[in-house]
């Protein structure tokens, strides 16, 4: 795992994050537009050209491989390629996860075009990114977990558009987190989950 510690401090990384935070949602932006335009054949292959050029400009420099987790000086974390919340990552949509005092985790999110599965409906892998992202977030509030088993029943097609995962601890036998949640659209619950999550051996 590529976890790297940077000489920088939280001003730096609040200009980093108001730098490429707008990157990263003119991007998602592009992504939706680029499922859902209806202009002209010219059109498409102009705005092809342009970002073919941008993507050239931005692999001008970059690092090998995925960004990791990397820490600040005074030991902030963060995980900016992550697949559910990355600061940089257009691909997450991202997921802003939320929690109160009895120990309930949850997160709102609107999916769009880009995460359909079957028509209409989102993909079943999306869900579980969702899932397992809450899930594991919930499992870690303590110590780090990691996804040993996730269990998902889906119980009706999940829609495009706003949605709420819950979750919270079941219990914990030893190294493993038992959690639980749902995923919801404004109707109710569309899928229940269950996982196991696992710390690292200590010895
Ligand atoms: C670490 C572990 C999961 C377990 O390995 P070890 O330490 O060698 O385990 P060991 O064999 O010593 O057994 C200890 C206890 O555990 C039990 N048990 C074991 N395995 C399983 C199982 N699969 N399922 C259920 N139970 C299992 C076993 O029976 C025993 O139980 P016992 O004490 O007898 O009652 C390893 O398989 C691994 O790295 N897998 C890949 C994980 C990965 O890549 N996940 C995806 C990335 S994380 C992510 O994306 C989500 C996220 C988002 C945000 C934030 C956080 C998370």
């Amino acid at each position: 795992m590529k976890f790297t510690r940077e000489d920088i401090d939280t001003d730096e990384l609040n200009r980093r994050r108001a730098l490429y935070g707008p990157l990263t949602a003119a991007v998602r932006e592009l992504v939706d537009a680029t499922i859902r335009t209806e202009v002209d054949d010219e059109t498409i292959r102009e705005v092809h050209a342009t970002v073919a050029a941008a993507t050239e400009k931005l692999r001008a420099k970059q690092i090998d491989g995925g960004f990791g987790m990397r820490f600040t000086a005074d030991g902030e974390s963060f995980a900016w390629g992550n697949a559910g919340m990355g600061l940089r990552n257009a691909i997450a949509p991202p997921l802003l996860i939320e929690s109160d005092d009895t120990g309930l985790h949850w997160t709102e999110v609107a999916l769009g075009a880009a995460y359909e599965g079957p028509p209409g409906l989102v993909h079943g892998g999306i869900c579980a990114l969702v899932l397992d992202h809450l899930l594991g977030t919930t499992a870690s509030s303590v110590e780090p977990r990691f996804t040993g088993t996730l269990t998902l029943r889906y119980r009706r097609g999940t829609p495009l558009g706003p949605l709420r995962a819950e979750a919270r601890i079941d219990r914990n036998e030893g190294r493993k987190t038992i959690v639980v949640g749902t995923l919801s659209d404004a109707g109710g619950v569309t899928i229940e989950a269950e996982g196991i999550f696992i710390g690292p051996a200590t010895e």
